[in-house]
């Protein structure tokens, strides 16, 4: 479970919630289990739910969104009911993706809000900055997303918009020209057919906990969700940055091969993956971007390790620099980044440095090209060293810190450090914020790495 997920080492207790809300009463049967605690034998008293029973977890679900969001659901009882700690996952994980940003607005969009309209509702209650849009191609779904919008007077930051066209994105969305988005999400429909349902069941060691109901438009989807997320990935090629980040979660764990492949044909490698995990129950999730922006290091943290082969390249590269201190590091780093005239923070107050790249400056026939301007205007002619402002190519961030192998003995913190310390070690991790060209994020690391390790002095 996400770390930020407010359930994350804290399940629902049954009882408690019972003693809150008398409508979940009848639904919750209470079991005396004998627990030793410090030797001592001890009664407690344990509640659980019947996961198979629909109007059970209906009523777990509306308690907890009482409790715990202040929000009042009414959905109908043949509807997907969402399992609110799996609902929350995918949440902080687009939190993540956008590095948590509470002071610039948020819009994002659900396609597939269903009856429930959930993830508006939790994302804008949860985040105050957030403005999301919820569609649906289906009637009631729309009806019931509406009325739980208004039943949670939320109107002024959801808005339910019904997709009459066959598309992922109907038009409507980008009716103004410059419209755009932070981002989107989307729990598809999972199976190809009612075949399909029933083979994804049979698979399954152990019968799943919790009754997965849903009507036919909330289950089934042509090709299943690997086929949803395709199309999706094919609109997105025509919307570009229009929407900054583009997610959406998977049911099967094959479907994440086939849209990672899909992404690749399409020469999108802007993109990560992770694992929402939720009792004995795996959900998949994918984002890609058409922007500068790489997908944030947080988001890339739940990834199981099955998954690290299909995963973009890494974002963060790191070293270890055995023999100088933290600080010897930071003046050595801050200087071969003067030195390649690459705009850079003062590190003075955490050990991190956040480096903006115009241009390449350290490759061998970037310097011999500085070289000869730099000769030019020495002889007198100027019209090659016209200072313009560049754009900037990349972004990374360098943080420095303590490294594994460095020795107990002297602080490397410590103001009276000698100029050289055999027994410090430094880690140096380089992470890739912004820019589209990767071979130019490794050739600036090897760079530093070369130049930081081998010039000790
Ligand atoms: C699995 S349900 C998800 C409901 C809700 N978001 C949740 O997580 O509980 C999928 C929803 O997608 C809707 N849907 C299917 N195709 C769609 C499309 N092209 N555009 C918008 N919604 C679609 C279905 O009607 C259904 O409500």
């Amino acid at each position: 479970m996400h770390p930020s997920n407010p359930y994350f080492n804290n399940p629902p207790d049954f009882l408690s919630l019972a003693g809150l809300y008398p409508s979940l009463e009848p639904y919750v049967m209470v079991h005396v289990s004998q627990e030793k605690s410090d030797g001592d034998p001890e009664v407690l008293p344990r509640g659980s739910i019947n996961f198979r029973d629909p109007e059970a977890l209906r009523e777990l679900t509306y308690c907890l969104l009482k409790r715990d969001f202040s929000i009042d659901l009414d959905i109908p009882l043949d509807s997907l009911c969402p399992t609110i700690p799996n609902r929350m996952n995918y949440i902080c994980w687009i939190e993540d993706l956008l590095h948590n940003d509470s002071k610039r607005e948020i819009t994002g969009i659900d396609i597939g809000t269903g009856a429930s309209c959930i993830y508006p509702l939790l994302g804008c209650v949860r985040n105050k900055n957030w403005r999301m849009i919820g569609t649906d191609i289906n009637d009631r779904s729309i009806s019931f997303a509406s009325k739980n919008v208004s039943r949670n007077k939320l109107q002024e930051v959801v808005t339910i918009l019904k997709n009459p066209s066959d598309k992922i994105f109907p038009d409507a969305l980008f009716d103004e020209p410059l419209k755009s988005y932070s981002f989107c999400m989307c729990n598809p429909p999972f199976y190809e057919d009612e075949q399909d349902i029933q083979e994804s069941a049979d698979a399954k060691d152990d019968k799943p906990s919790a009754l997965c109901l849903g009507t036919p438009n909330e289950m089934i989807t042509a090709g299943g969700d690997a086929q949803f997320v395709i199309k999706m990935v094919d609109e997105s090629v025509e919307l570009k940055a229009r929407i900054q980040w583009y997610t959406s979660m998977l049911g099967k764990r094959s479907s994440v091969d086939k849209v990672v492949e899909h992404l690749k044909k399409n020469k999108i490698l802007n993109y990560t993956l992770t694992t929402f995990r939720q009792g004995r129950t795996n959900r998949w999730a994918v984002a890609w971007s058409f922007g500068d922006e790489r997908a944030p290091w947080a988001s890339m943290q739940q990834t199981s390790t099955k998954l690290a082969k299909l995963s973009a390249p890494k974002t963060k590269l790191s070293f270890e620099n055995i023999g100088i201190s933290v600080e010897m590091a930071i003046d050595r780093i801050c200087s071969l980044l003067d030195q390649l005239t690459v705009k850079h923070s003062s590190p003075k107050v955490r050990s991190v440095i956040l480096a903006e790249v115009t241009r390449n400056t350290w490759s061998r026939a970037a310097r011999r090209a500085i070289a000869r301007v730099a000769q030019e205007s020495q002889d007198g002619d100027s019209s090659s060293s016209t200072k313009v402002e560049a754009p900037v190519l990349m972004e990374v961030e360098i943080r420095i810190s303590e490294g594994t192998n460095s020795s107990t003995a002297p602080s490397p913190s410590s103001s009276s450090l000698p100029p050289s310390t055999p027994n410090a070690a430094c880690a140096v991790e380089m992470t890739w914020t912004l820019g589209q060209d990767r071979n130019l994020f490794e050739s600036f690391f090897l760079h530093l790495r070369t130049k930081s390790t081998d010039d000790k002095k």
